[in-house]
């Protein structure tokens, strides 16, 4: 009989005959998370909808995990209050592992808003159990106004007019990230498009990891090129240093005003030609993780 000291739950693991590994091997990807974090109508569901269709493109599993959907279901038991907020994103986070295990590039898209919440689901990511698993985290870097004047719910309305409590950036804090990998932004006030904005990840996914996005898509790997039988087009930025953000809200409501850390995106001189461009993150140690894997 099995011992249960030192496991009160009496649950214990069990591992299956086909590992991670072979999976990847079978569908020729490896799975990671793709976590996007922002206020409400900063273009979350757009970029990872947008994100999905262009892997898909490529011919790349990915699934999207949207904050609006999965409260219709799994997490419909959830409010908005910090600790539902923290619940619900504890169980996207532990799903996104799964589809992440399972081969999948799978994009969590919620507002996502208290630091603690983000760094447990980078940390669970982390498990040394599924050490190839990884999270990729993009900001959506879009000033409250932009956001509001888009209310595309009407909820900021509601939460203006105080029908809605606890809104994100109205009465509840926003906190930024510090440690993204990307930072989705305007440019002399005009936002990328959704298409342009899903090549950005695209091209750090590539950058990072060449297993994610390379094998099926023809790429060429050379001592110091690459060639692609359909480069993407991505955006013309030289050196696209993003701006300081404190904390988003509009009365105050208790966020922290820290500097987020700027992303750059660098044209490399040889692939200026081709359009290709290398992600810096905001993170340098972080993404020197990522390309170990
Ligand atoms: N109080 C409050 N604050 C913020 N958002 C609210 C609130 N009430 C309802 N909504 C709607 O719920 C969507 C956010 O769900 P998430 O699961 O992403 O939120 S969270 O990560 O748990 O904070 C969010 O969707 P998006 O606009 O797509 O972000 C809103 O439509
Ligand atoms: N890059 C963009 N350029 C212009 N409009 C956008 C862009 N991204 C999103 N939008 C618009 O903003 C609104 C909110 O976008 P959405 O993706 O639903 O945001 P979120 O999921 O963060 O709430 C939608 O009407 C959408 O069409």
């Amino acid at each position: 009989m099995m011992s249960t000291m030192g496991n009160p739950r009496n649950v214990f693991w069990h591992e299956c005959a086909v590992g991670k590994a072979e999976r990847q091997k079978l569908i020729d990807q490896q799975g990671c998370v793709v976590w996007i974090t922002g206020l409400s109508g900063s273009g979350k569901s757009t970029l990872a909808c947008s994100l999905n269709r262009e892997l898909h493109s490529r011919g790349k599993l990915s699934y999207v995990l949207d904050g609006d959907n999965v409260r219709h279901g799994l997490n419909k038991n959830l409010g908005f209050s910090p600790e539902d907020r923290t619940e619900n994103i504890r169980r996207v986070g532990e799903v996104a592992k799964l589809f992440a295990d399972a081969g999948f590039i799978c994009i969590a898209s919620l507002i996502s808003p208290y630091r603690k919440d983000r760094d447990a689901c980078r940390a669970m990511l982390s498990d040394r159990n599924f050490i190839e698993a990884m999270l990729l985290s993009v900001f959506m870097n879009m000033p409250l106004e932009v956001c509001e004047g888009r209310d595309s719910k009407g909820l900021y309305k509601l939460a203006r007019a105080g029908k809605i409590k606890g809104f994100t950036g109205i009465d509840d804090p926003y906190e930024p990230p510090m440690n993204c990998e990307i930072k989705i932004e305007q440019k002399n006030g005009v936002c990328p498009t959704p298409y342009d904005m899903a090549l950005q990840v695209v091209a750090y996914l590539d950058q990072t990891n060449s297993k994610i996005l390379t094998l099926k898509y023809a790429w060429s790997i050379g001592s110091n090129e690459r060639r692609c039988s359909a480069p993407p087009r991505v955006g013309d930025a030289t050196k696209e240093a993003g701006s300081t953000t404190g904390g988003v809200t509009a009365n105050g409501g208790g966020v922290a005003s820290e500097e987020v850390q700027q992303t750059e995106v660098v044209k490399r001189p040889k692939e200026a030609m081709r359009g290709a461009t290398m992600m810096e993150g905001c993170d340098g140690r972080r993404q020197r993780q990522l390309l170990k894997l």
